[in-house]
């Protein structure tokens, strides 16, 4: 059957297959027993009419008109559909055309009853030995013959035996219960016909039915189940494009009404969750075009499916060129993305420069319920500003405000750093402590911005005079400190000298300002902790003060019985 057919056609031709057959098959078993019938009917038309024959006979030979039945005989061939007529001897032979019966008669009389005829023949109709007429011989039983004729209908032959009576064997004794048969042959050409008639009749009237219950069936079928169907069918494909509205008319409460009814409600729930859906996904979309950050994602052959407007300005690209270009070429460095994307630790953020600002990116692989890789994600965030806003704050908490050096607080934190890779590696660190001289009679004479002013040409000096790696410090009030990794006590007492002399030489606004040196080293000085270093410096600086300012001191190591604030080394003025 076509896969292609509608239903309703594939029903109804099921339906008329079966129909067909059983009307076909009641139309055999009706014609066949009509025929029978028919033919039972006709055979016992025949059979009463040969032995109304046999009985006219008899009346004729009993009569003495024996003569009579070859004439009888004779006209009984002329009736329509009497193909053949025979009054026959057991022998076969046809009675009434030789005169041995009138000869044997006539002798059994002993009187010439019977006149005999002037031209006797003898004609065999049967053989002697014909099978059906030994049985209506001996049997004395009628039979009935059914053989094809030359016309092409069949042919009816009876052979019914001419009993003996007591009547009869006055003149042919009693020698033989059967005396003779009668034989007479009808063409069943109208019977034949009248079949056919019927059968005609028979098939029509089937094919009538036949159609009338196809067309039943058809309709029936449509009304109660193909139309629904379809309406399921049509309501399902309306759905499955996308009209979640569609509802299925409900005309019954059978199995369709019922699947129409569920179909409904699960479309009805679709849309539910459709609309849920719908919302939660404008939320999101609202969400990631709204969104400050960049947002790029893949499905999961890599092909870039969302852009957000943040990502383009971020990018400095359209959505049309990222597509173009792909996912691993976001920041025009594939051989970065992929390692990225590779790392198993991913999920972090990664900062990089790109086009002169500072961006931060997720980049990440996304993966299904299944575990299966479905896309890949990155977001990306502009921390240009952010980051020198860290920057900022970072070099506000780590310096001084007046001067510009760092503070004590960073100081403190790099101290300890330094001191600990001196001890690790083996290297020298001096520290240098240094105070304004007479610092309060600038506030004090001048005034207080004259005095900030003094402290940031110190500061100034301070800073040029030492190298990269060396840290310039405001210790605090008009006190500085410097850190100086990689040099001996020697090298800081170099550095506090040429620093002492430059401030000295350098007016600010006409002033003379001068300032009082402490240096310490380590390992030249063994101190414990870094914090031994600044007191060390410190005890240094006290005692260039002590010894008339304008100097350096280094800081000596204690004796063991003298503390070691006292122990210095002066260089006057
Ligand atoms: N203008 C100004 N003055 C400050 C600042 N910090 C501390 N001072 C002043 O620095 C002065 C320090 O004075 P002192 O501790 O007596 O020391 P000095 O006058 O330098 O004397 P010696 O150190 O003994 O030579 C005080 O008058 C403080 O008020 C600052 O940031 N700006």
């Amino acid at each position: 059957m076509n896969k292609n057919m509608r239903i309703r056609y594939k029903i109804t031709l099921a339906v008329g297959v079966a129909v067909t057959v059983v009307l076909v098959a009641m139309a055999f078993f009706y014609t066949h027993f009509q025929e029978q019938s028919v033919l039972s009917q006709n055979e016992r038309t025949m059979e009463k009419l040969t032995e109304s024959v046999a009985q006219g006979l008899q009346a004729v030979m009993l009569a003495g008109s024996a003569d009579i039945a070859e004439s009888y005989a004779d006209r009984l061939k002329k009736v329509t559909d009497i193909l053949d007529f025979r009054i026959l001897r057991t022998n076969g032979d046809e009675a009434f055309r030789d005169n041995k019966t009138i000869h044997d008669v006539n002798r059994r009389r002993g009187e010439e009853t019977f006149t005999p005829r002037d031209h006797e023949q003898q004609i065999p109709v049967l053989p002697a030995d014909d099978a059906n007429l030994l049985a209506a011989v001996s049997e004395g039983r009628t039979l009935a013959i059914y053989e094809p004729g030359p016309d092409g209908h069949r042919n009816l032959t009876f052979l019914a035996p001419i009993k003996y009576t007591e009547a009869c064997s006055k003149c042919h004794g009693t020698a033989h219960k059967v005396r003779g048969v009668i034989k007479l042959t009808t063409s069943l050409a109208a019977v034949e016909r009248d079949i056919y008639e019927v059968r005609q009749y028979a098939i029509g009237g089937l094919a009538l039915a036949l159609m009338a219950t196809m067309l039943l069936t058809g309709y029936m079928l449509g009304r109660t189940v193909v139309e629904p169907l379809e309406r399921v069918t049509h309501a399902m494909s309306r759905v499955s494009d996308g009209d979640l509205n569609h509802q299925v008319p409900i005309h019954s409460r059978d199995e369709i009404g019922t699947m129409a009814n569920s179909f409904n409600r699960m479309t009805s729930e679709l849309r539910t969750t459709y609309d849920g859906l719908r919302r939660e996904q404008d939320k999101l979309t609202t969400i990631i075009h709204g969104a400050g950050e960049g947002i790029v994602v893949t499905d999961s052959t890599g092909e870039i499916v969302l852009v957000n407007p943040a990502a383009e300005r971020l990018l400095e690209k359209p959505a049309s060129q990222l597509v173009r270009e792909g996912f691993y070429a976001l920041l025009d460095d594939e051989e970065q993305m992929r390692l990225w994307l590779s790392d198993p630790e991913q999920g972090g953020a990664i900062t990089t420069a790109y086009k002169g600002r500072v961006l931060q990116i997720f980049a990440s692989t996304i993966f299904g319920s299944d575990h299966n890789v479905v896309g890949s994600a990155a977001l990306l965030r502009d921390i240009t500003e952010e980051k020198r806003l860290e920057d900022e704050l970072r070099r506000l908490s780590t310096t001084d405000g007046l001067t510009g050096l760092f503070n004590r607080r960073h100081l403190d934190a790099t101290l300890d750093t330094e001191y600990n890779r001196a001890q690790r590696t083996g290297t020298s660190l001096a520290v240098l402590m240094f105070d304004i001289d007479h610092f309060k009679k600038f506030n004090d004479t001048y005034g207080h911005d004259q005095g900030d002013r003094v402290l940031q040409s110190v500061a100034r000096n301070f800073h040029d005079a030492l190298r990269k790696y060396d840290l310039a410090c405001r210790y605090g009030g008009e006190e500085f400190v410097g850190i100086l990794p990689n040099t001996t006590l020697e090298g800081a007492f170099c550095v506090a000298e040429r620093l002492r002399v430059e401030i000295e030489a350098a007016e600010v606004d006409g002033l003379k300002v001068t300032i009082s040196v402490g240096v310490a080293a380590f390992p030249e000085l063994s101190v414990a902790t870094p914090e031994g270093l600044i007191e060390a410096a410190d005890a240094a600086l006290y005692r260039s003060k002590e010894g008339g300012r304008n100097r350096s001191t280094r800081a000596l190591p204690p004796e063991p019985s003298t503390p070691a604030a006292t122990g210095a080394d002066t260089t006057p003025v």
